[in-house]
């Protein structure tokens, strides 16, 4: 019998698409990982995609622009989408698509039609690119490109995490808004990661290091006075509930969860090097950390909170845990939730979700520090896809070698060398506005070798007028910063220490074909790096 809804036009058939996890695989989900569960969106039927498609997905400021431009220029298989105007070219014009990070997410036509204007979609000697460097740090990007593109292949340049986060924070400030010092945001990232339990940094001994009270006493002195536990409030009021005897039935499961996942992704093979090379690692540190967590508990509580219902003390070794990395950030994604970048003014993500929660309500947008934990970043990606989907690439081995790298990258692209064309052609794309020439530009713009640097004063602007080779470099609009916030950095550099090691580990552990070479420099290049506005 019909029904007043048979009546009616047919809708179309709406497909979600919830993310594919290989059942057979040894790495579980926690339940954090939920935000694939949240990523699901509509595949048209009648979507045509590129058949080809590949992604440089970072990291921010590692000279993604400078591989993108390169590749898409020089070598005529692979495509950049088409721009939607000369003047948007640069910024979110050609290279970045931003379609996967992003909620609302527009329909895939949306996301098809411009690499259509650009090239045959369907024509698989060609590879079409989307060089959107946020994707690497959004776990829900990762997601939703396995369910478009299972097989799509990843391109990943890294920088030290130190000068990228200078590098992003200059960017900011050169681009406007609020401008708060470099020191100012780190702290307050890092308050924020250790009251999510997202870092497997020891607490800091109080003096030595820039997010410590000391350096809070320098930095706001009056607030810090009034009330000096107020700084540590938050993040320990979260190891509390962590650890809390009357832990809630949710706790309680999420630790039964954890230490499954901890056995399970022992036993994958990839990481299970890295792992076993890890541990004694954790090991060495569990000490020292254990009782600097026991002493921050107790200072907030005034009693002991470690016991048990029945009045047992919880192990030590346990408390430690929580500041190792195989448990303290027992999950990427539990540390990066679904994070999206949320359309302005539109409120709709699919049925049942919470647009705020992923919004970037729980952790800053910004993320300087969170965006140069690699390896954790990785880790995830590589749930999802095989290790021989990424290239992984040092940004130092692209300054010193640009060439062999743009060699690398295009065979790791299944498309021949032979093609490439020397550096400053253009190779005209169909649909594709004409890029500006290799030219110097106006006022006083000058290129050196690939990177342009503006000699103006509104230094960002003409930068990206001036962008008229592959590549940017922003002038320093702090001259001072690299004095200015000294200490920060050095601070930096030693946060990043563990997190770099195990990126170390984890290279090794994929082996020669992942394309990673070396170390990141040990310091920054004194003014090597950041020219300033002269
Ligand atoms: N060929 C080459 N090799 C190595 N590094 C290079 C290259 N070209 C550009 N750059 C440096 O890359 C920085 C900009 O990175 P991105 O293009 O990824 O920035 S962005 O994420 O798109 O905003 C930017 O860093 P900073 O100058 O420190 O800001 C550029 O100097």
């Amino acid at each position: 019998q019909l029904t007043e809804q048979d009546d009616q036009q047919p809708q179309p058939r709406t497909i979600y698409h919830p993310v594919w996890i290989d059942p057979n695989s040894t790495i579980a989900l926690l339940p954090d990982d939920i935000c694939c569960e949240h990523s699901y969106f509509h595949i048209p039927e009648d979507v045509v995609l590129p058949k080809r498609m590949a992604f440089i997905l970072g990291a921010q400021k590692s000279g993604t622009t400078y591989l993108f431009d390169e590749l898409t220029k020089r070598h005529p298989n692979i495509i950049a989408r088409t721009a939607v105007s000369e003047a948007k070219q640069y910024m979110l014009g050609t290279k970045e698509a931003h379609y996967f990070d992003q909620i609302p997410i527009y329909g895939l036509k949306h996301f098809a039609e411009r690499y259509a204007k650009a090239g045959d979609l369907l024509n698989s000697s060609l590879t079409f690119m989307d060089g959107t460097p946020s994707y690497l740090m959004i776990p829900s990007a990762a997601c939703r490109i396995k369910a478009v593109f299972p097989d799509a292949r990843f391109i990943v340049l890294l920088r030290d995490p130190v000068s990228r986060a200078l590098s992003q924070w200059n960017m900011g400030y050169l681009w406007g808004g609020k401008k708060t010092a470099f020191n100012r945001l780190v702290h307050d990232e890092m308050k924020e990661l250790q009251g999510h339990n997202c870092t497997f940094q020891p607490p800091c001994k109080k003096d030595q290091c820039p997010w410590s009270m000391d350096y809070l006493f320098n930095l706001q002195p009056d607030a810090a006075s009034k009330d000096p536990f107020s700084i540590f409030t938050r993040p320990l009021k979260r190891m509390v509930s962590r650890f809390l005897p009357q832990a809630t039935g949710r706790n309680a499961a999420r630790h039964h969860i954890t230490s499954q996942f901890a056995t399970r992704n022992a036993s994958h093979p990839l990481l299970q090097a890295a792992n076993d090379k890890t541990s004694a690692d954790n090991e060495a540190v569990a000490g020292s950390v254990t009782a600097l967590a026991d002493d921050d508990i107790r200072t907030v509580s005034g009693k002991t909170l470690l016991e048990e219902p029945d009045g047992q003390h919880r192990p030590r070794a346990e408390i430690a845990l929580s500041w190792r990395r195989a448990d303290g950030i027992q999950s990427w994604n539990s540390c990066f939730k679904c994070s999206f970048t949320c359309k302005q003014g539109l409120h709709w993500t699919g049925p049942g979700d919470d647009v705020q929660h992923y919004c970037g309500k729980l952790f800053s947008s910004q993320a300087l520090v969170r965006r140069g934990l690699y390896v954790y970043q990785l880790e995830w990606w590589l749930k999802l896809f095989k290790p021989e989907q990424f290239l992984i690439i040092n940004h130092e081995e692209m300054k010193k070698h640009p060439e062999a790298v743009l060699d690398r990258a295009i065979s790791f692209l299944g498309q021949s060398i032979s093609l490439k064309h020397p550096a400053g052609h253009v190779v005209q794309q169909r649909g594709a506005t004409k890029l500006r020439s290799n030219q110097p530009g106006k006022d006083g713009q000058v290129n050196k070798g690939n990177l342009v640097i503006a000699r103006s004063k509104d230094g960002l602007n003409h930068a990206f007028l001036a962008k008229n080779s592959s590549g940017w470099s922003l002038p320093l609009k702090d001259a001072d910063a690299l004095t200015k916030y000294a200490h920060t950095l050095e601070e930096l550099y030693k946060f990043y220490s563990h997190p770099n090691k195990e990126l170390y580990r984890l290279m090794e552990a994929l082996g020669p074909s992942s394309g990673w070479t070396g170390k990141f420099p040990a310091r920054m290049a004194e003014g090597k790096s950041f020219p300033t506005i002269a």
